[in-house]
Protein backbone atom coordinates (compact mmCIF):
# COMPACT_ATOMS: atom_id res chain seq x y z
CA UNK A 1 0.00 0.00 0.00
CA UNK A 2 1.13 3.65 -0.39
CA UNK A 3 2.33 3.50 -3.55
CA UNK A 4 4.24 0.59 -2.36
CA UNK A 5 5.98 2.39 0.60
CA UNK A 6 4.30 -0.30 3.10
CA UNK A 7 5.33 -3.58 1.49
CA UNK A 8 6.78 -5.36 4.17
CA UNK A 9 6.56 -3.43 7.33
CA UNK A 10 3.99 -6.04 8.53
CA UNK A 11 3.10 -8.45 11.63
CA UNK A 12 2.87 -11.62 8.90
CA UNK A 13 6.92 -10.74 8.28
CA UNK A 14 8.15 -8.99 10.92
CA UNK A 15 6.27 -11.85 13.19
CA UNK A 16 7.92 -14.23 11.44
CA UNK A 17 11.33 -12.79 11.75
CA UNK A 18 11.18 -11.95 15.42
CA UNK A 19 9.20 -14.76 17.18
CA UNK A 20 11.70 -16.87 19.67
CA UNK A 21 11.47 -20.41 18.49
CA UNK A 22 12.50 -21.44 21.69
CA UNK A 23 9.54 -19.33 23.48
CA UNK A 24 6.48 -20.86 23.57
CA UNK A 25 4.10 -18.35 23.46
CA UNK A 26 5.85 -16.88 20.88
CA UNK A 27 4.90 -19.89 18.60
CA UNK A 28 1.50 -19.85 19.74
CA UNK A 29 1.23 -16.26 18.89
CA UNK A 30 2.35 -17.04 15.91
CA UNK A 31 -0.28 -19.80 15.06
CA UNK A 32 -3.39 -18.31 16.27
CA UNK A 33 -2.39 -15.37 13.48
CA UNK A 34 -1.43 -17.49 10.98
CA UNK A 35 1.87 -16.33 10.50
CA UNK A 36 4.58 -18.76 9.42
CA UNK A 37 8.55 -18.57 10.39
CA UNK A 38 11.56 -17.30 8.10
CA UNK A 39 14.75 -18.72 8.67
CA UNK A 40 17.27 -16.51 6.27
CA UNK A 41 16.56 -12.70 5.14
CA UNK A 42 18.56 -12.03 2.51
CA UNK A 43 18.09 -7.84 1.87
CA UNK A 44 19.47 -5.48 -0.75
CA UNK A 45 18.40 -2.01 0.53
CA UNK A 46 17.75 0.71 -2.32
CA UNK A 47 20.94 2.56 -3.49
CA UNK A 48 20.04 5.60 -1.70
CA UNK A 49 23.90 5.78 -1.80
CA UNK A 50 24.69 5.25 -5.66
CA UNK A 51 21.47 7.45 -6.79
CA UNK A 52 22.35 10.53 -4.79
CA UNK A 53 26.07 10.62 -5.46
CA UNK A 54 24.99 10.08 -9.21
CA UNK A 55 26.03 12.32 -12.04
CA UNK A 56 23.92 15.77 -11.43
CA UNK A 57 22.39 14.75 -8.29
CA UNK A 58 18.79 13.92 -7.17
CA UNK A 59 15.57 15.79 -6.73
CA UNK A 60 14.78 16.07 -2.86
CA UNK A 61 11.91 14.36 -3.63
CA UNK A 62 13.51 11.50 -5.28
CA UNK A 63 15.85 11.16 -2.53
CA UNK A 64 13.29 10.71 -0.23
CA UNK A 65 11.38 8.26 -1.89
CA UNK A 66 14.71 6.52 -2.20
CA UNK A 67 15.23 5.99 1.46
CA UNK A 68 14.57 1.99 2.22
CA UNK A 69 12.27 1.72 5.49
CA UNK A 70 11.31 -1.81 5.12
CA UNK A 71 14.50 -3.11 4.13
CA UNK A 72 16.18 -1.78 6.98
CA UNK A 73 13.60 -2.92 8.96
CA UNK A 74 13.67 -6.68 7.79
CA UNK A 75 17.53 -6.34 8.43
CA UNK A 76 17.21 -5.12 11.71
CA UNK A 77 14.67 -7.94 12.83
CA UNK A 78 16.82 -10.60 11.55
CA UNK A 79 20.22 -9.21 13.29
CA UNK A 80 18.27 -9.04 16.55
CA UNK A 81 17.06 -12.33 15.98
CA UNK A 82 20.00 -13.57 14.23
CA UNK A 83 19.84 -17.11 16.96
CA UNK A 84 16.74 -18.14 14.53
CA UNK A 85 17.34 -15.88 11.41
CA UNK A 86 20.43 -15.71 9.16
CA UNK A 87 20.30 -12.43 7.74
CA UNK A 88 22.71 -11.42 4.94
CA UNK A 89 23.21 -7.99 3.11
CA UNK A 90 26.24 -8.51 0.87
CA UNK A 91 26.15 -10.72 -1.92
CA UNK A 92 29.77 -11.56 -1.02
CA UNK A 93 28.64 -13.70 1.70
CA UNK A 94 26.64 -16.11 -0.58
CA UNK A 95 28.77 -19.04 -0.95
CA UNK A 96 29.53 -18.58 3.24
CA UNK A 97 25.89 -19.05 3.62
CA UNK A 98 24.92 -21.43 1.38
CA UNK A 99 27.90 -23.74 2.66
CA UNK A 100 26.26 -22.90 6.34
CA UNK A 101 22.81 -24.18 4.96
CA UNK A 102 24.08 -27.02 3.50
CA UNK A 103 25.94 -28.22 6.18
CA UNK A 104 24.37 -30.00 9.75
CA UNK A 105 26.18 -27.97 12.07
CA UNK A 106 24.64 -24.62 13.75
CA UNK A 107 27.32 -22.12 14.18
CA UNK A 108 26.36 -19.05 16.85
CA UNK A 109 29.62 -17.14 15.60
CA UNK A 110 28.48 -17.28 12.33
CA UNK A 111 25.30 -16.05 12.79
CA UNK A 112 26.61 -13.21 14.94
CA UNK A 113 29.01 -11.58 12.49
CA UNK A 114 26.16 -12.02 9.63
CA UNK A 115 24.67 -9.57 12.72
CA UNK A 116 27.27 -7.68 13.73
CA UNK A 117 27.66 -7.06 9.62
CA UNK A 118 24.15 -6.68 9.13
CA UNK A 119 24.09 -3.73 12.32
CA UNK A 120 26.92 -1.70 10.46
CA UNK A 121 25.78 -1.97 7.14
CA UNK A 122 22.34 0.12 8.07
CA UNK A 123 24.41 2.38 10.26
CA UNK A 124 26.38 2.98 7.01
CA UNK A 125 23.30 3.51 5.39
CA UNK A 126 21.35 5.41 8.04
CA UNK A 127 24.67 7.65 7.91
CA UNK A 128 24.30 8.18 4.33
CA UNK A 129 20.48 9.63 4.59
CA UNK A 130 21.32 11.75 7.34
CA UNK A 131 24.51 13.49 5.44
CA UNK A 132 22.23 14.03 2.83
CA UNK A 133 19.56 15.40 4.41
CA UNK A 134 21.53 17.90 6.82
CA UNK A 135 23.18 19.10 3.55
CA UNK A 136 19.27 19.85 2.20
CA UNK A 137 18.27 21.44 5.38
CA UNK A 138 20.96 23.31 7.39
CA UNK A 139 24.24 22.66 5.19
CA UNK A 140 26.52 23.87 7.74
CA UNK A 141 30.09 21.83 8.71
CA UNK A 142 29.34 21.27 11.91
CA UNK A 143 26.27 19.38 12.56
CA UNK A 144 25.31 18.78 16.21
CA UNK A 145 26.03 15.50 15.83
CA UNK A 146 28.30 13.20 13.47
CA UNK A 147 28.31 9.84 12.62
CA UNK A 148 31.54 8.99 10.25
CA UNK A 149 30.97 5.44 7.63
CA UNK A 150 34.89 4.00 7.04
CA UNK A 151 35.08 1.01 5.34
CA UNK A 152 38.21 -1.14 5.98
CA UNK A 153 40.64 -0.40 3.03
CA UNK A 154 43.54 -2.68 4.30
CA UNK A 155 45.13 -3.85 7.56
CA UNK A 156 48.50 -2.60 7.83
CA UNK A 157 52.05 -4.26 8.38
CA UNK A 158 52.35 -2.07 11.31
CA UNK A 159 51.67 1.62 12.59
CA UNK A 160 53.99 4.49 13.09
CA UNK A 161 56.11 2.09 14.64
CA UNK A 162 56.24 -1.82 14.08
CA UNK A 163 55.02 -2.63 17.74
CA UNK A 164 51.72 -1.20 17.15
CA UNK A 165 49.32 -2.50 15.10
CA UNK A 166 47.65 -0.79 12.39
CA UNK A 167 45.08 -0.16 9.75
CA UNK A 168 43.83 2.07 7.14
CA UNK A 169 40.05 2.98 6.48
CA UNK A 170 38.23 4.96 3.73
CA UNK A 171 35.50 7.63 4.12
CA UNK A 172 32.45 6.62 2.84
CA UNK A 173 30.60 9.82 3.86
CA UNK A 174 29.46 11.76 0.53
CA UNK A 175 31.07 14.27 1.11
CA UNK A 176 34.21 12.12 -0.13
CA UNK A 177 32.59 10.75 -3.20
CA UNK A 178 35.00 11.97 -6.62
CA UNK A 179 36.79 14.24 -3.90
CA UNK A 180 40.18 12.67 -4.61
CA UNK A 181 42.67 12.49 -2.23
CA UNK A 182 45.09 9.89 -1.20
CA UNK A 183 42.62 6.92 -0.13
CA UNK A 184 41.37 6.76 -3.50
CA UNK A 185 44.81 6.79 -5.17
CA UNK A 186 45.42 3.63 -7.60
CA UNK A 187 48.69 2.00 -6.55
CA UNK A 188 50.63 0.64 -9.89
CA UNK A 189 53.78 -1.19 -7.88
CA UNK A 190 55.77 -2.00 -4.91
CA UNK A 191 55.59 -2.75 -1.88
CA UNK A 192 52.62 -1.97 0.18
CA UNK A 193 51.94 0.91 1.67
CA UNK A 194 52.57 1.86 5.33
CA UNK A 195 51.13 3.92 7.81
CA UNK A 196 53.68 6.04 7.82
CA UNK A 197 53.60 6.02 3.95
CA UNK A 198 50.26 7.34 3.86
CA UNK A 199 50.81 10.61 6.00
CA UNK A 200 53.61 11.29 3.58
CA UNK A 201 51.92 10.54 0.55
CA UNK A 202 49.13 12.63 1.89
CA UNK A 203 51.39 15.85 2.86
CA UNK A 204 53.26 15.72 -0.04
CA UNK A 205 50.00 15.14 -2.47
CA UNK A 206 48.42 18.12 -0.99
CA UNK A 207 51.27 20.67 -0.98
CA UNK A 208 52.37 19.54 -4.94
CA UNK A 209 48.61 19.49 -6.00
CA UNK A 210 48.20 23.24 -5.00
CA UNK A 211 50.83 24.52 -7.55
CA UNK A 212 49.54 25.71 -11.18
CA UNK A 213 52.75 25.24 -13.31
CA UNK A 214 54.33 21.99 -13.53
CA UNK A 215 55.98 21.27 -10.08
CA UNK A 216 58.04 18.69 -7.80
CA UNK A 217 57.38 17.86 -4.24
CA UNK A 218 59.58 15.92 -2.00
CA UNK A 219 58.34 15.33 1.59
CA UNK A 220 60.03 13.30 4.52
CA UNK A 221 58.14 12.69 7.70
CA UNK A 222 55.08 14.77 6.39
CA UNK A 223 57.20 18.35 5.85
CA UNK A 224 58.17 19.42 1.93
CA UNK A 225 61.72 19.42 2.07
CA UNK A 226 61.94 20.69 -1.74
CA UNK A 227 59.98 21.95 -3.76
CA UNK A 228 60.51 23.64 -7.49
CA UNK A 229 58.46 24.77 -10.27
CA UNK A 230 59.53 24.70 -14.11
CA UNK A 231 58.62 24.72 -17.41
CA UNK A 232 60.71 21.53 -17.52
CA UNK A 233 59.67 19.10 -14.84
CA UNK A 234 63.17 17.34 -14.73
CA UNK A 235 64.78 20.22 -13.96
CA UNK A 236 62.26 20.95 -11.37
CA UNK A 237 62.40 17.57 -10.24
CA UNK A 238 66.39 17.81 -10.20
CA UNK A 239 66.25 21.31 -7.83
CA UNK A 240 63.52 19.72 -5.34
CA UNK A 241 66.08 16.98 -4.69
CA UNK A 242 68.70 19.70 -4.74
CA UNK A 243 67.44 21.54 -1.84
CA UNK A 244 67.94 19.15 0.71
CA UNK A 245 69.31 16.04 -0.73
CA UNK A 246 70.06 14.03 2.76
CA UNK A 247 66.26 14.68 3.81
CA UNK A 248 65.07 13.62 0.12
CA UNK A 249 66.50 10.08 0.26
CA UNK A 250 64.25 7.68 1.42
CA UNK A 251 61.22 10.71 0.88
CA UNK A 252 58.10 10.64 -1.37
CA UNK A 253 58.12 12.46 -4.49
CA UNK A 254 55.32 14.11 -6.07
CA UNK A 255 54.39 15.49 -8.89
CA UNK A 256 51.76 17.60 -10.17
CA UNK A 257 51.65 16.79 -13.95
CA UNK A 258 52.13 13.40 -15.77
CA UNK A 259 55.14 11.49 -15.49
CA UNK A 260 56.57 10.36 -18.71
CA UNK A 261 59.12 8.41 -20.11
CA UNK A 262 62.13 10.90 -20.02
CA UNK A 263 60.89 11.92 -15.84
CA UNK A 264 61.04 8.66 -15.56
CA UNK A 265 64.34 8.05 -16.46
CA UNK A 266 65.37 10.74 -14.21
CA UNK A 267 64.23 9.64 -11.35
CA UNK A 268 65.70 6.07 -11.90
CA UNK A 269 68.95 7.63 -12.95
CA UNK A 270 69.28 10.56 -10.99
CA UNK A 271 72.12 10.47 -8.69
CA UNK A 272 72.09 11.93 -5.32
CA UNK A 273 73.81 15.81 -5.28
CA UNK A 274 75.68 14.43 -1.95
CA UNK A 275 77.86 12.59 -3.13
CA UNK A 276 76.94 12.47 -7.37
CA UNK A 277 77.23 8.47 -6.93
CA UNK A 278 74.73 7.17 -4.86
CA UNK A 279 71.27 6.57 -6.89
CA UNK A 280 68.29 8.16 -5.02
CA UNK A 281 65.99 6.07 -3.15
CA UNK A 282 63.05 7.21 -2.22
CA UNK A 283 59.90 5.17 -0.74
CA UNK A 284 57.06 6.43 -3.01
CA UNK A 285 56.25 8.57 -6.27
CA UNK A 286 52.81 10.15 -6.53
CA UNK A 287 51.43 12.18 -9.37
CA UNK A 288 48.54 12.59 -11.47
CA UNK A 289 48.97 10.33 -14.22
CA UNK A 290 51.99 8.45 -15.81
CA UNK A 291 52.22 7.43 -19.77
CA UNK A 292 52.37 3.40 -20.12
CA UNK A 293 56.37 3.84 -20.64
CA UNK A 294 56.88 6.10 -17.45
CA UNK A 295 54.92 3.09 -15.45
CA UNK A 296 56.94 0.63 -17.18
CA UNK A 297 60.60 3.00 -15.78
CA UNK A 298 59.71 3.21 -12.76
CA UNK A 299 58.61 -0.16 -11.81
CA UNK A 300 61.86 -0.96 -13.00
CA UNK A 301 63.71 1.24 -10.44
CA UNK A 302 62.89 -0.97 -7.48
CA UNK A 303 60.85 -3.86 -6.28
CA UNK A 304 59.59 -1.72 -3.33
CA UNK A 305 59.06 1.75 -4.74
CA UNK A 306 55.44 2.40 -4.07
CA UNK A 307 53.87 4.33 -7.45
CA UNK A 308 50.92 5.90 -6.80
CA UNK A 309 48.33 7.75 -9.33
CA UNK A 310 46.17 10.15 -7.42
CA UNK A 311 43.48 12.43 -8.04
CA UNK A 312 43.39 16.21 -7.06
CA UNK A 313 41.23 16.58 -3.37
CA UNK A 314 38.57 18.84 -3.86
CA UNK A 315 38.55 22.00 -1.83
CA UNK A 316 36.39 22.96 0.79
CA UNK A 317 36.25 19.87 2.87
CA UNK A 318 35.74 19.00 6.52
CA UNK A 319 38.88 18.12 7.98
CA UNK A 320 39.19 15.82 11.44
CA UNK A 321 42.02 14.75 13.88
CA UNK A 322 41.50 12.58 16.96
CA UNK A 323 42.43 13.97 20.23
CA UNK A 324 42.09 11.91 23.54
CA UNK A 325 38.36 11.80 23.84
CA UNK A 326 37.48 13.79 20.27
CA UNK A 327 37.44 14.98 17.75
CA UNK A 328 38.44 18.16 16.37
CA UNK A 329 36.53 19.36 13.30
CA UNK A 330 37.86 22.47 11.26
CA UNK A 331 37.64 23.71 7.78
CA UNK A 332 40.57 22.48 5.33
CA UNK A 333 43.07 25.22 4.74
CA UNK A 334 42.42 25.90 0.99
CA UNK A 335 43.67 29.83 0.89
CA UNK A 336 45.88 30.65 -2.34
CA UNK A 337 47.95 33.47 -3.37
CA UNK A 338 45.31 35.15 -5.09
CA UNK A 339 43.20 35.14 -1.86
CA UNK A 340 45.81 36.91 -0.10
CA UNK A 341 46.74 40.68 0.16
CA UNK A 342 50.34 40.92 0.24
CA UNK A 343 50.15 43.84 1.42
CA UNK A 344 53.67 45.99 1.77
CA UNK A 345 54.70 47.97 4.99
CA UNK A 346 58.69 48.81 4.38
CA UNK A 347 60.33 51.67 2.51
CA UNK A 348 61.05 49.18 -0.07
CA UNK A 349 58.87 47.94 -2.44
CA UNK A 350 59.46 44.22 -3.63
CA UNK A 351 60.60 43.90 -7.46
CA UNK A 352 57.89 41.71 -9.20
CA UNK A 353 60.50 38.66 -9.15
CA UNK A 354 60.53 38.88 -5.14
CA UNK A 355 56.59 39.38 -5.12
CA UNK A 356 56.72 35.91 -7.02
CA UNK A 357 59.26 34.37 -4.81
CA UNK A 358 57.23 35.55 -1.63
CA UNK A 359 54.26 34.05 -2.98
CA UNK A 360 55.45 30.69 -3.55
CA UNK A 361 57.86 30.43 -0.21
CA UNK A 362 53.81 31.43 1.54
CA UNK A 363 52.38 28.65 -0.59
CA UNK A 364 55.48 26.30 1.03
CA UNK A 365 55.22 27.53 4.02
CA UNK A 366 51.74 26.64 4.29
CA UNK A 367 52.40 23.04 4.20
CA UNK A 368 55.22 22.87 6.74
CA UNK A 369 54.79 22.00 10.49
CA UNK A 370 55.03 24.75 12.76
CA UNK A 371 56.57 27.13 13.83
CA UNK A 372 57.73 26.92 9.85
CA UNK A 373 60.38 29.25 7.80
CA UNK A 374 60.57 28.85 3.95
CA UNK A 375 63.45 30.48 2.12
CA UNK A 376 62.89 30.47 -1.52
CA UNK A 377 63.75 32.12 -5.40
CA UNK A 378 63.13 32.02 -8.68
CA UNK A 379 60.15 29.18 -7.96
CA UNK A 380 61.96 26.94 -5.76
CA UNK A 381 62.63 25.72 -2.16
CA UNK A 382 66.17 26.73 -1.13
CA UNK A 383 65.85 26.06 2.66
CA UNK A 384 62.95 25.44 5.14
CA UNK A 385 63.09 25.40 9.21
CA UNK A 386 59.69 23.51 10.51
CA UNK A 387 58.33 22.01 13.85
CA UNK A 388 60.41 23.80 16.37
CA UNK A 389 58.92 25.00 19.34
CA UNK A 390 60.54 28.85 18.48
CA UNK A 391 60.46 30.48 15.27
CA UNK A 392 64.04 31.96 15.75
CA UNK A 393 65.34 28.11 15.51
CA UNK A 394 63.04 27.15 12.38
CA UNK A 395 64.97 30.14 10.82
CA UNK A 396 68.30 29.38 11.90
CA UNK A 397 67.74 26.05 10.65
CA UNK A 398 65.95 27.29 7.39
CA UNK A 399 69.35 29.81 6.62
CA UNK A 400 71.66 26.99 6.76
CA UNK A 401 69.99 25.22 4.30
CA UNK A 402 70.06 27.61 2.00
CA UNK A 403 73.86 28.86 2.35
CA UNK A 404 74.99 31.23 0.39
CA UNK A 405 72.05 31.33 -2.13
CA UNK A 406 70.40 33.24 0.80
CA UNK A 407 71.23 36.65 -0.85
CA UNK A 408 67.72 38.18 -2.66
CA UNK A 409 65.53 35.36 -1.75
CA UNK A 410 62.47 35.42 -0.14
CA UNK A 411 61.26 34.39 3.17
CA UNK A 412 57.78 33.30 4.33
CA UNK A 413 56.99 32.85 7.90
CA UNK A 414 53.83 30.74 9.15
CA UNK A 415 52.90 33.37 12.07
CA UNK A 416 54.14 36.61 12.84
CA UNK A 417 57.13 36.98 14.47
CA UNK A 418 56.77 37.86 18.09
CA UNK A 419 60.23 39.57 17.93
CA UNK A 420 62.22 41.59 15.53
CA UNK A 421 65.84 43.01 16.97
CA UNK A 422 68.33 40.71 17.99
CA UNK A 423 66.01 38.35 17.09
CA UNK A 424 64.82 36.42 13.92
CA UNK A 425 63.55 39.27 11.98
CA UNK A 426 67.01 41.12 12.59
CA UNK A 427 69.01 37.96 11.58
CA UNK A 428 67.10 37.08 8.29
CA UNK A 429 67.71 40.32 7.47
CA UNK A 430 71.18 40.52 8.22
CA UNK A 431 71.42 37.08 6.37
CA UNK A 432 70.80 39.00 2.96
CA UNK A 433 67.00 37.90 2.05
CA UNK A 434 65.35 40.40 0.09
CA UNK A 435 61.82 40.12 0.94
CA UNK A 436 60.04 38.63 4.03
CA UNK A 437 56.19 38.18 4.17
CA UNK A 438 54.39 37.30 7.30
CA UNK A 439 50.93 37.50 8.73
CA UNK A 440 51.70 40.05 11.12
CA UNK A 441 49.63 41.16 13.95
CA UNK A 442 52.44 41.02 16.91
CA UNK A 443 52.82 43.94 19.23
CA UNK A 444 56.28 44.04 17.92
CA UNK A 445 54.98 44.46 14.29
CA UNK A 446 56.17 48.23 13.89
CA UNK A 447 60.20 47.14 15.27
CA UNK A 448 59.72 44.19 12.71
CA UNK A 449 59.07 47.59 9.84
CA UNK A 450 62.33 49.17 11.62
CA UNK A 451 64.37 46.48 11.36
CA UNK A 452 63.51 45.69 7.42
CA UNK A 453 63.82 49.32 6.85
CA UNK A 454 66.92 49.35 8.23
CA UNK A 455 68.49 46.28 6.37
CA UNK A 456 66.60 47.71 3.14
CA UNK A 457 64.61 44.63 3.15
CA UNK A 458 60.51 44.52 1.80
CA UNK A 459 58.47 43.62 4.09
CA UNK A 460 54.97 42.13 3.31
CA UNK A 461 52.06 41.37 5.66
CA UNK A 462 49.55 38.69 4.43
CA UNK A 463 46.98 39.11 7.84
CA UNK A 464 46.44 35.55 7.12
CA UNK A 465 48.15 32.79 9.61
CA UNK A 466 49.17 29.17 8.32
CA UNK A 467 49.69 27.10 11.03
CA UNK A 468 50.05 23.65 10.68
CA UNK A 469 50.57 21.56 14.00
N1 LIG B 1 65.87 5.63 10.95
C1 LIG B 1 65.26 6.62 10.35
O1 LIG B 1 65.60 7.78 10.54
C2 LIG B 1 64.18 6.27 9.42
N2 LIG B 1 63.76 5.03 9.14
C3 LIG B 1 62.73 5.15 8.27
N3 LIG B 1 62.55 6.45 7.97
C4 LIG B 1 61.54 6.99 7.07
O2 LIG B 1 60.26 6.59 7.56
C5 LIG B 1 59.35 6.46 6.46
C6 LIG B 1 58.79 5.06 6.34
O3 LIG B 1 58.24 4.61 7.53
P1 LIG B 1 57.86 3.03 7.72
O4 LIG B 1 59.17 2.30 7.86
O5 LIG B 1 57.01 3.00 8.98
O6 LIG B 1 57.09 2.60 6.50
C7 LIG B 1 60.15 6.80 5.21
O7 LIG B 1 59.99 8.14 4.90
C8 LIG B 1 61.58 6.50 5.65
O8 LIG B 1 62.51 7.16 4.86
C9 LIG B 1 63.42 7.17 8.69
N4 LIG B 1 63.53 8.54 8.72
C10 LIG B 1 64.33 9.25 7.97
O9 LIG B 1 64.40 10.46 7.96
Amino acid sequence: MLDGRVKTLHPNIHGGILARRDQKHHMEALNKYGIGTFDVVVVNLYPFYDKVTSMGGIAFDDGIENIDIGGPAMIRAAAKNHKDVLVVVDSQDYPALLEFLEGSQDDQQFRRKLAWKAFEHVASYDSAVSEWLWKQTVGDKFPPSLTVPLSLKSSLRYGENPHQKAAFYVDKSLSEVNAGGIATAIQHHGKEMSYNNYLDADAAWNCVSEFRNPTCVVVKHTNPCGVASRDDILEAYRLAVKADPVSAFGGIVAFNIEVDEALAKEIREFRSPTDGETRMFYEIVVAPMYTEKGLEILRGKSKTLRILEAEKNEKGKLSLRQVGGGWLAQDSDDLTPEDIQFNVVSEKKPQDNELCDAEFAWLCVKHVKSNAIVIAKDNRMLGMGSGQPNRLESLRIALRKAGDEVKGAALASDAFFPFAWKDAVEEACESGVGVIAEPGGSIRDGDAVDCCNKYGVSLLLTNVRHFKH
